[in-house]
C-alpha cells in the first residue's frame, strides 16, 4: 500500500539564472488533502509541473505514486490533473473533450454524466469550448481531471474564475474523494476554501518551504489565540482584564474587543468575564487563515 502519493526531496529548479525552487521537500499523504500556498512567483506551479513530469528539476527528485514520473508515464492514467489556466481545444464541445479523455484513459463513457453533474455543466456540455466563460472552462477542466475517480488529483489553482456554487461542490467532492482514500494535492489562493478542506498545508516563499502543518497550526503559530468579544461594556472589560497576565494585547473596534491571549485560556476568560458581571453578546475565536497567512508572509520576508 502506498502511504505517500507524492514525495519531493530537496527539489531545486533554475530557469537560467532564476533560482525558482531552492530545495523544496514535500509529502502528500494518502487519503489527505494537501494544499500548497504562497505568494505569486513563490514556485508553486514550478513544483507542480515537476511533479507532473512536465519539466525536469535541476536537482533533487520526485516520486509520484511511488514511481519516478519522468520514467513511468503510465502512472498518469491514475492521476487527474487540472493545470493552471487550462488551455482546452476551443473547437471541441465539453462533452467531446470528455469522450476523448475517456478513450485515452480507458474509462467507461458512463462516467461523463457523473462528472458533469459534479461540476454543474450538464446543460452546457454540448457547447463549443470557444464559447465557454472562464468559469465554465475551469469546470470542464475539473470534470476531465476527475473522470474515473483517480487515485491522485493534482490541481493548480482550480478556483480561478469559479463561482461560489462550484467552490462548494468542489469542496464536497474533495471530501468524498478523501473518504475513498484518494489523495489531493493542490495550490490555491482561496484561503477560506483551503481552511475548510485541507489536512496539510505547505507555505512556499521564494522557492523554499517556510511552513508545513495543519491550517490550525498555521493560525496558532502566526496569528496566536485571538478572541473577539462583542459587548457594550467596553470600559468595564478594560478595567477587569487589566490584571490578567495571559492577555497580551487589547484592541477596540466599534463594539468588538479584540484580545490576544498568550495561550488558549478561552474557558478561563469567559468564566472570568461573566462572573465579573460583564454582559457579553458574543465571544469567538478569530481563526481566519487569511490573516495568519499574511502574518506568516511578513515573517517570511523578514527572514529571507
Ligand atoms: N518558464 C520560465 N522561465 C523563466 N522563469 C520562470 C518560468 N516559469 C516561472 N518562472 C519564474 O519562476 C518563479 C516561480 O514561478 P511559478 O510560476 O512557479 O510561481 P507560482 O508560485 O506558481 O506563482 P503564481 O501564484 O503567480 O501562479 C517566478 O519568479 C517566475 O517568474
Amino acid at each position: 500500500m502506498i502511504l505517500v502519493s507524492v514525495r519531493a526531496e530537496e527539489v531545486e529548479k533554475f530557469y537560467g539564472n532564476k533560482h525558482a525552487l531552492r530545495g523544496v521537500s514535500l509529502e502528500a499523504e494518502n487519503g489527505r488533502i494537501t494544499s500548497i500556498l504562497g505568494p505569486n512567483g513563490a514556485g508553486k506551479t514550478t513544483l507542480i509541473r515537476i511533479i507532473m513530469g512536465l519539466i525536469f528539476p535541476s536537482r533533487g527528485k520526485v516520486e509520484v505514486l511511488n514511481k519516478d514520473p519522468f520514467k513511468n508515464k503510465k502512472i498518469f492514467k491514475e492521476i487527474g490533473y487540472v493545470q493552471e489556466l487550462p488551455n482546452l481545444p476551443p473547437f471541441m464541445t465539453g462533452k467531446e473533450l470528455l469522450e476523448m479523455s475517456c478513450r485515452i484513459k480507458g474509462i467507461d463513457k458512463s462516467e461523463i454524466k457523473r462528472v458533469l453533474e459534479i461540476v454543474g455543466m450538464e446543460d452546457s456540455a454540448n457547447k463549443k469550448i470557444a464559447k465557454y466563460s472562464k468559469g465554465m472552462t475551469q469546470r470542464i477542466a475539473i470534470a476531465e481531471a476527475i473522470l474515473g475517480n483517480p487515485e491522485l488529483l493534482i490541481m493548480d489553482e482550480p478556483n480561478i474564475g469559479t463561482d461560489p456554487s462550484l467552490n462548494y461542490n468542489m469542496r464536497e467532492m474533495l471530501k468524498e474523494m478523501r473518504k475513498d482514500g484518494k489523495s489531493i494535492l493542490m495550490t490555491s489562493h482561496v484561503l477560506d476554501d483551503v481552511k475548510k478542506v485541507s489536512d496539510d498545508v505547505y507555505l512556499i516563499f521564494n522557492g523554499k518551504v517556510f511552513f508545513h502543518g495543519s491550517p490550525e497550526d498555521l493560525i496558532k503559530k502566526f496569528l496566536g489565540v485571538i478572541v473577539i468579544v462583542e459587548s457594550d461594556d467596553k470600559e468595564s472589560i478594560k478595567s477587569v482584564i487589566k490584571d490578567l497576565d495571559y492577555i497580551t494585547n487589547i484592541k477596540f473596534d466599534n463594539k468588538r474587543i479584540i484580545l490576544k491571549l498568550k495561550e488558549d485560556r478561552r474557558e478561563d476568560l469567559i468564566h472570568y468575564l461573566v462572573t465579573s458581571g460583564i454582559k457579553i453578546r458574543s465571544f469567538y475565536l478569530d481563526d481566519e487563515l487569511e490573516e495568519a497567512y499574511l502574518m506568516a508572509i511578513k515573517e517570511a520576508s523578514k527572514s529571507d
